[in-house]
């Protein structure tokens, strides 16, 4: 039998796997190694990893569609399959124990990362796996007993898809009920706040474990929305998240 393989979003010639500090969320900070993985179930009209998912031939809409440098992506240019042994090895050359999958949506191949998690715990008991999720698909026990920390984001109304697709009621509870879960929402505008405290009550979701973090691709428009996200958390006793890679390298891919 063929070993199983991950689609990984292409950086230059290799799968997009880079060694930084996470920028976002509870662990900001934290030396981690992340692998991105390619294809996603929703379509952010604001997404900044767009090259995942918003293929040539999709009628998918982006933010960026107004600028005459913007394409929609070939597929075959932007993914690399690789198989689960040399993610793990390309992961390990790092010697850094805090691995977060990302994407896209990496739960779409959840298989491939459960034999890459246990490549690695096999080698060395102190590695850490977080994944940064959409929330709308439900870990399976397996995946789940092997992972640290959930970052979870729902998508709210700002980000352009059906209510349907990006709220998942049987995902969103598992998540709501896991202690291992943080929920990181995206604010672009100030109605946001009334649909993030609907999905609080509708989910229960613990207060303590959510992060507020401003929409933006550049420090211009970061800075735009951070000074008045930062009172609001403030006043309504919400965690901020900033998104430090931003601040620090610009929407540059692989830090
Ligand atoms: N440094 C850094 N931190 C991150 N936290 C979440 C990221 C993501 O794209 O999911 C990300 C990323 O791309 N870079
Ligand atoms: S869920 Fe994440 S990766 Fe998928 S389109 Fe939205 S922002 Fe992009
Ligand atoms: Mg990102």
């Amino acid at each position: 039998m063929s070993e199983t393989t991950l689609q990984l979003a292409r950086l230059n010639s290799g799968p997009e796997i880079f060694h930084s500090i996470q920028g976002e969320g509870v662990s900001q900070g934290v030396p981690s190694v992340f692998v991105r993985a390619s294809l996603c179930n929703l379509h952010c009209h604001w997404c900044d990893t767009d090259y995942t998912w918003n293929w040539e031939g999709t009628p998918w809409p982006h933010e960026r569609d107004s600028d005459p440098d913007y394409q929609k992506f070939k597929r075959d240019d932007y993914i690399v399959r690789l198989p689960v042994s040399q993610v793990a090895a390309q992961i390990a050359s790092y010697r850094c124990p805090n691995i977060i999958f990302t994407g896209g949506e990496p739960l779409l191949q959840e298989p491939a990362w459960c034999e890459v998690m246990q490549l690695l715990s096999s080698q060395n008991q102190t590695y850490r796996f977080e994944v940064e999720t959409n929330g709308t698909i439900c870990p399976s026990e397996g995946f789940n007993r092997m992972v640290s920390q959930y970052n979870v984001s729902p998508k709210l109304e700002n980000s352009g898809n059906k209510p349907s697709l990006r709220i998942v009621d049987e995902a969103l509870t598992f998540f709501a009920t896991s202690d291992k879960a943080w929920f990181k929402f995206v604010v672009s505008r100030s109605q946001d706040l009334e649909e993030i405290e609907q999905l609080i009550a509708r989910f229960t979701l613990p207060k303590s474990r959510i992060l507020l973090m401003p929409e933006g691709r550049d420090e211009t428009s970061l800075q735009q929305r951070r000074l008045w996200l930062v009172d609001l958390c403030r006043d309504r006793g919400f965690r901020y998240s900033d998104r430090l890679h931003i601040q620090l390298w610009g929407s540059k891919r692989g830090v």
